[in-house]
């Protein structure tokens, strides 16, 4: 089931120090800003060869990176985002293997595509994005 690696995020307190960092530092290639207020999130993406970086930052009263940031003030590996051929099928599977799906519904992502996200308490401490491919 589990696909191509689409993207690692990273949660950042300061985004224009981490364009910065991943633009004129490291000389990766960055999209436009673009807000998504139904993930709470401001979203930068860092193009590599085999997979992309998604920079985070918060953006509303009830975004979940706030709530990551006050854990981790300086920031930090927030999810992995893995593909997959069909999303409610992957859903069906999970859930009937006792993994915690977090919503009811996938919602539409950075990419225009259906999106789900599973525990982190249920995958060895790490938050997983499923994306249809
Ligand atoms: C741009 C759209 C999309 C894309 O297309 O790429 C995105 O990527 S949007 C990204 C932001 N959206 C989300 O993160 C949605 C899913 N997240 C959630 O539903 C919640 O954040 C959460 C994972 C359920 C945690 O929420 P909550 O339970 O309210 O927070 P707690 O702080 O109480 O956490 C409980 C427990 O889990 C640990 N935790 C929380 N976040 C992470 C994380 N990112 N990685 C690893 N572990 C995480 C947290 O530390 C708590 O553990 P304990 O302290 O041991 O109880
Ligand atoms: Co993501």
């Amino acid at each position: 089931m589990i696909g191509r690696l689409n993207h690692v995020a990273i949660a950042v307190a300061d985004l224009d120090a981490a364009e910065r960092q991943y633009g004129d530092l490291l000389g990766g290639i960055l999209s436009a800003r673009e807000d998504l207020p139904e993930h709470g999130v401001t979203t930068v993406f860092v193009r590599l060869s085999n997979t992309n970086i998604e920079l985070l930052h918060p953006l509303g009263m009830d975004s979940p990176i706030a709530k990551f940031l006050e854990k981790s003030p300086s920031g930090g590996l927030h999810h992995v985002c893995y593909e997959v051929e069909d999303i409610r099928a992957a859903m069906e599977r999970l859930v009937a293997g006792g993994a915690r799906v977090l919503g009811r519904e996938p919602k539409i992502g950075a990419h225009g595509k259906p999106v789900i996200f599973l525990h982190p308490k249920d995958f060895s401490g790490t938050l997983v994005e499923l994306e249809q491919a």
